[in-house]
């Protein structure tokens, strides 16, 4: 049997950040800027809908059949770093219907500021923040902001209404991640468009050349979940491999995947 190397197969690359941020957005901006260079494919994850996935299909930026919805049924960062089954069968699902395939983007639902993906799941990464979450969120830092491949400061155009100075909060998010990407974006700017479709390319041709190394940001920080039957009214967790894990446990079976009829 012939040795399959990640380069062999498409380029995983994974959206993260906190609600809101625009990585839906930023996923059809990205598949509207390169749908006629590349063959991609999304899955998008949400906790009980097919939301996102169903935005995309709506925004007709590529056949919906390469759309595919995974509901976690708990929180989507625990179907993006700690049972990653779900995932990896949808991902392979995609590649196998469609091959081949170039880039799989794959969207964790909105979720808190400390998400990041596996990197048995995904190749390569980006962080999403947005102006709107204020100046002061890149200083913050965190695995995602420290350590994702790119980082995006999202909605540049939204900056003057919300009193943001963006090459100050460029300069910010640099300083925290030693020198890794990060870039200013908007949808409404096409020279930020141009920049991300160029960063992308440079990832697929490093991951096809077997060059590229996919990095661990590192597990969530401790956060808390909001529960009322617990004292206290939640609990804090970490996600370390030494910690006992309390989010709900699901098989893959039990997790759905929503594709839409084939034609
Ligand atoms: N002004 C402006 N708005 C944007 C931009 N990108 C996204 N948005 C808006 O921001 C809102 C959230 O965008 P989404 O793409 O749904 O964000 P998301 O991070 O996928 O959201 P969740 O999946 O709920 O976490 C929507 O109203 C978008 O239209 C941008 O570049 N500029």
């Amino acid at each position: 049997m012939p040795d399959i190397t990640p380069a062999d197969r498409a380029l995983r690359l994974g959206v993260a950040g906190p609600v809101g941020t625009g990585k839906s957005s930023l996923i059809a901006t990205v598949c509207r800027s390169l749908a006629d260079d590349l063959r991609l494919g999304v899955i998008t994850n949400d906790i009980y809908t097919d939301e996102d996935a169903r935005f995309l299909r709506s925004a007709g930026v590529l056949e919906p059949e390469r759309i595919r919805a995974v509901e976690t049924g708990a929180c989507p960062h625990t179907a993006i770093r700690d049972d990653i089954t779900a995932n990896l069968l949808a991902a392979e699902d995609l590649e196998r219907d469609f091959a081949p395939l170039d880039v799989v983007l794959i969207e964790s639902g909105g979720d808190n500021l400390t998400a990041t993906f596996s990197p048995a799941l995904v190749d390569a990464q980006i962080f999403v923040l947005d102006v709107a979450g204020g100046g002061d969120v890149a200083r913050k830092g965190g695995p995602g902001i420290g350590r994702a491949d790119l980082l995006v400061v999202n909605k540049t155009d939204l900056a003057p209404y919300v009193g943001v100075d963006v090459p100050q909060m460029v300069a910010d998010a640099s300083e925290a991640r030693d020198g890794r990407a990060v870039l200013a974006l908007s949808r409404t700017d096409a020279a930020s468009v141009a920049a991300l479709r160029t960063w992308v390319l440079g990832v697929l041709e490093s991951h096809r050349r077997g060059t590229h190394v996919p990095q661990d940001p590192g597990p969530m920080a401790p956060h808390f979940h909001a529960d009322e039957e617990h004292p206290g009214g939640g609990f804090v967790h970490t996600h370390d491999a030494a910690s006992e894990h309390e989010h709900e446990s699901r098989s893959a079976d039990e997790v759905h995947v929503h594709s839409p009829a084939r034609k």
